[in-house]
């Protein structure tokens, strides 16, 4: 995908300024309000039980972060993600911190069965996550258990278990980490704009969910998939995450917050269609979903 590709769907978002509803956890909802709203979409952190299917309603994309797993929270997520998929909104799981508990394991795979169109999480997560629902078996003795709500898993590590969860449900998964990956179960993209002081800055990958639906809020008025949505929403963080440490007054996780949030506001086409890195890793064709002849670095 060129760069090109990625600002003419970000030009997209920003026409139409989605209402991105998000159900997320209390630490990330200041990063992801001010990330999409940066980038030009309509944050509305709405989540009361009473109301969620009304919102959903209302709104063009729909967040569900796992990571509130109180009992009338888990409620308010289910009802939502099933007003969306039945009034054919795009919703995006976050299985924030799955594989930590089996109540959180099941808890997201209790969202996973309401059918996403995206899924994004860390590589730990997504190993968990498509081991847990039987679609991907992990290596015997393999590393990579999520540490509460981090990754000790690369990327590359999750690439096998994204492709197979993306293809058994239908769904795309993207995997963040020191090149984010995006597939379909066919197709694999990776994105090379990542920025390893990002993991220092709390709920960033909750935020980079959140971009996500507002990506694909727009995506099929300009004639994008999901793969493409979420790979552009992957590339625009990134640059912007890169654009914000190069600005920063000193190279630490304050200055990068505050330096992303004003980049993703100030950036350019300029900078976007130079700086965007997305690369294709495999082109699926030939063979099921699931398969393992990518390859990243
Ligand atoms: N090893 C790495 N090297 C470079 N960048 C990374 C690396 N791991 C993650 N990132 C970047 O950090 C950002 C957040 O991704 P991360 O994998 O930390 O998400 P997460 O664990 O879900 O975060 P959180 O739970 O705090 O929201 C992404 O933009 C990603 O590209
Ligand atoms: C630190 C933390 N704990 C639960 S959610 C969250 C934000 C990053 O996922
Ligand atoms: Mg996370």
């Amino acid at each position: 995908m060129e760069g090109e590709e990625v600002w003419r769907l970000w030009e997209a978002m920003r026409a139409r300024a989605p209402l991105v509803q998000c159900i997320t956890n209390l630490v990330s909802m200041d990063l992801m309000a001010n990330t999409l709203l940066a980038a030009g979409a309509s944050p509305a952190m709405a989540h009361a039980l009473d109301e969620v299917e009304d919102f959903v309603a209302i709104a063009d994309a729909l967040l569900v972060n796992v990571s509130n797993l109180s009992s009338d929270w888990n409620a308010a997520k289910k009802l939502a993600a099933a007003r969306a998929v039945s009034l054919g909104k795009p919703w995006v799981l976050d299985p924030v911190g799955c594989g930590a508990t089996p109540y959180r394991t099941t808890a997201c795979l209790q969202m996973l069965r309401l059918r996403p169109t995206v899924v994004r999480g860390n590589a730990s997560e997504i190993i968990a996550l498509a081991a847990a629902a039987g679609d991907y078996q992990r290596p015997p003795g393999a590393a990579g258990g999520v540490k509460g709500v981090d990754s000790t898993a690369g990327s590359h590590e999750a690439l096998a278990a994204a492709r197979a969860l993306a293809a058994a449900r239908g769904c795309v998964v993207a995997v963040s980490g020191a090149t984010d990956l995006v597939t379909d179960g066919r197709v694999v993209l990776g994105v090379d704009n990542s920025v390893e002081l990002l993991t220092r800055v709390t709920a960033a990958g909750c935020a980079l969910t959140a971009l996500i639906a507002a990506f694909l809020a727009a995506a099929p008025a300009a004639g994008a998939g999901a793969l493409e949505a979420a790979a552009a929403a992957l590339a625009v963080f990134g640059v912007a995450g890169e654009a914000g440490l190069a600005g920063a007054p000193r190279p630490g996780p304050g200055s990068l917050r505050v330096g992303l949030l004003d980049a993703l506001q100030l950036m350019g086409r300029e900078e976007v269609v130079r700086g965007a890195r997305v690369r294709l890793i495999a082109a699926g064709g030939g063979g099921g979903g699931g398969g393992g002849d990518g390859r990243v670095q």
